[in-house]
Formats: C-alpha cells, structure tokens, sequence
C-alpha cells in the first residue's frame, strides 16, 4: 500500500513537472540543414565484414536513415518546445510479480514501442545500495585524474572510428561535450573481485552490489519484452549472449553558469542491449519523440531503462532506440551512474522471424553484433 501510494504521489509529481519545463534555445540543425549531398547519395559499406544481404539496404538514402547518420555523428537534432502533456512512462515492477503481470508486460511493450524509454518503480533495491554507490562515486571522481589510468577504459567506441567521427564532428561543429565520465568496461558483477579488481578497493564492494541489482532488473525487463512479443522468455538475453558482463558510464555534469554553446551529452543512441541508469535530483536528460526534447524528470527512486540498438534490430524496429541527449542545468551539478547490458561480439543479431513481413521487411542485415557496431559507425562515416 505504501508502496502504492509512493507511486500515486511520483506520478503526480512528474505531471505537474512535465508542463512547466522550458528548455533554453540552443542552437539548431535541422534535418534540412543536413549537407544535402547526404539526401540522394547510396549508402553501400566499403567493409567485407558486411554480409551479402546488404544488397537489399543499397539505395537512396531515406529520411529515416538521416536519424542514424545524425546519431553517428551525434548532431544536435532538432530542437522544438515541449509538446504539453507528454510523459514517459512509469512500469511497476513489483507488478510484474503479481497476477497482473500480463498488464505490466503489455505497458512494457507499449512504452519500448512508443518511448523507447521508461521509469522501472518498485524495483526492490534497498535504498542502501544506492546510497553505498553514491557514497563510492564522489570518492571516485576525487581521486587525483592520474590515478584513473587503471580503471577508467575511455570511449567503448573503437579508437579508429572515434578519431574520425570526432574529425567529422569538428567540421560540424557540434556542441562541445561538457561533464567528466568514467568508464568501465566488461564488469561482471558476480565476480567480485575479477572484472572489478582494477577499481579502487572502496569501489569494489558497492559497485559489485550496485551493478548486480540494476543488471538483474534488466534481465527481468529483457524476459518480460521477450514474453511480450511471444518468443521464449530467455530470447533476448540468448540472442544478445547472455549480457553477463556490463559496462558503465559515470557521469559528472557541471554546471553551464554562462549559457556557452555547450551540451552535458550530445545527442545519441545507445549502441547495446538495453540500458539502466540511476540519475540524481537536478534532470536534464531529454528523449526525441516525434521532433521535440521530452525531459526525463528525476523520479524519486526510479530507475531509467531504455532500449538500446541491439532490441532494435531483434525486433525488426518494432521496440525503438531512440535518440537521447544531457542539457546542463545552469547552476547545479548532475550525477548519473548506467549499467549498460551489451551483447557479447561474437552473438548474432537477427530479427524475431514474425516481426519480417511484406508490410515490416528487414531492417538490418544478419551479422555478429562486433560487424553491427562496426557498420553502424561506418555507415555515418560514409558522410
Ligand atoms: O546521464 C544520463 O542521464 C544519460 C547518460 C547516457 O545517455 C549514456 O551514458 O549513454
Ligand atoms: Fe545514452
């Protein structure tokens, strides 16, 4: 009941929030603004890792590939007022436990359908862990920058491509990422000393804590999407290679006091399984629906889930990974830790055979999910 009632009260909270937002006019680059050499050009891949389906994805390239060439480069989308009214959806995960878990698995669907984002509540993490990993991330990030070296992995985009898209978002000048981030790669939270064993020694234990509760509510919402689109419960995470291991981004945005032409996280997809992430209290993370910035309002005890590239192409674009973006509060801070689940290189992602039809064909080519990450990028720097 308490619980419930927490939830009623979140909810009104994010309504009442959800109206009032305005977002500062930044700059703007719009889909028309696109170098229109992109608009009639062929998008082939040079790559011999690209299979021989890639024949069917040659031709013009469309307005929707513009999104994925946009998101590759990460080039500010465009940016519109909020549309009143709109929220993202809140899931109840302790629902999902209950005899309405067909409901809650439906809403599921719905919101990785039309959001590709949602609140997860009632997840039953003790507040402590939490409270331990906040604990362990401002003594992380106090550590002298020196004595990163050993933990912090840099880009989990491959240094080759990274160096050229960053030369491609030079010409473009984007905004200039503003926040300092750790990353960690390959984790399994299981292992508690491994993966884990380059951290500092008071990260270990809360991390460990932390990363295996949040990937345990992502295996939950990967077999309930599974169940949804009536494949076996475990389709996604066998197809994805079990996504034992994670990896995680620590984020630490600072305030943008001047209003410079800078962005905390510029426009993106994430380029994985599916993604879960604990946000603080001062918000600025926005979702792209249908052209306008939809803030993701800091909800009380919430987990924030959504769907990465990999689901994407399972579901044949059926569950959406969607653009995402960090605007910089301009006076406070903001902390955000994710658990990102990625499939292993080797697994191979393809559509759910009853997702392709005549009305939805194929939107990816088979391939290992190392030659997807490879092609997605490569197809931007086509540009
Ligand atoms: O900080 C956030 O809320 C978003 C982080 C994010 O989108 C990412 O790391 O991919
Ligand atoms: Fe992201």
């Amino acid at each position: 009941m308490e619980k419930l009632q927490a939830c009623i009260a979140a909810r009104s909270e994010v309504r009442l929030l959800g109206l009032q937002a305005k977002l500062p006019q930044r700059g703007k680059l719009t889909s028309k603004q696109l170098p229109v050499r992109m608009m009639g050009q062929e998008y082939t891949s040079s790559t011999a890792s690209y299979n021989q389906d890639i024949a069917r994805f040659k031709g013009p390239v469309k307005e929707s590939d513009l999104d994925a060439v946009r998101t590759a480069l990460a080039i500010p989308a465009p940016s519109e007022p909020l549309k009143e009214g709109w929220e993202i959806p809140i899931v109840d995960l302790s629902q999902l436990r209950s005899s309405q878990f067909h409901l809650v698995r439906d809403q599921i669907s719905r919101a990785c359908q039309e959001w590709g984002f949602f609140y997860a509540i009632n997840h039953d993490i003790p507040c402590e862990v939490f409270d331990d990993m906040w604990e362990a991330y401002n003594l992380i990030f106090k550590l002298p920058v020196q004595e990163r070296g050993s933990f912090d992995c840099g880009p989990f985009i491959p240094p080759d491509i990274l160096q050229k898209l960053n030369e491609k978002k030079e010409a473009l000048k984007k905004y200039a990422d503003s926040r300092d981030t750790i990353r960690l790669r390959d984790l399994n939270p299981d292992d508690n000393e491994g993966t884990v064993a380059s951290t500092p020694q008071f990260f270990r234990r809360p991390a460990c804590t932390f990363y295996k509760a949040l990937r345990d509510v992502g295996f939950e919402l990967l077999s309930a999407m599974s169940q949804s689109l009536g494949v076996e419960v475990d389709h996604i995470r066998r197809a994805t290679g079990n996504n034992e291991a994670i990896n995680s981004s620590l984020h630490f945005y600072s305030p943008n006091h001047d209003g410079s032409k800078t962005m905390g996280l510029n426009p993106h997809k994430d380029i994985l399984t599916l993604t879960v992430l604990v946000q603080d209290e001062t918000g600025g993370l926005q979702v792209l629906k249908e052209d306008k910035w939809i803030d993701v309002k800091p909800l009380p005890g919430s987990l924030v889930v959504n769907v990465g590239e990999a689901i994407q192409a399972i579901t044949n674009g059926k569950f959406k990974s969607v653009l995402h973006r960090v605007v910089n509060h301009p006076e406070k801070t903001r902390s955000s830790i994710s658990c990102f689940l990625i499939p292993t290189p080797d697994s191979v992602i393809e559509p759910i055979p009853h997702l392709v039809s005549e009305e939805s064909p194929r939107l990816y080519p088979n391939g290992t999910w190392a030659s997807f990450v490879h092609n997605h990028y490569a197809l931007a720097l086509k540009f």
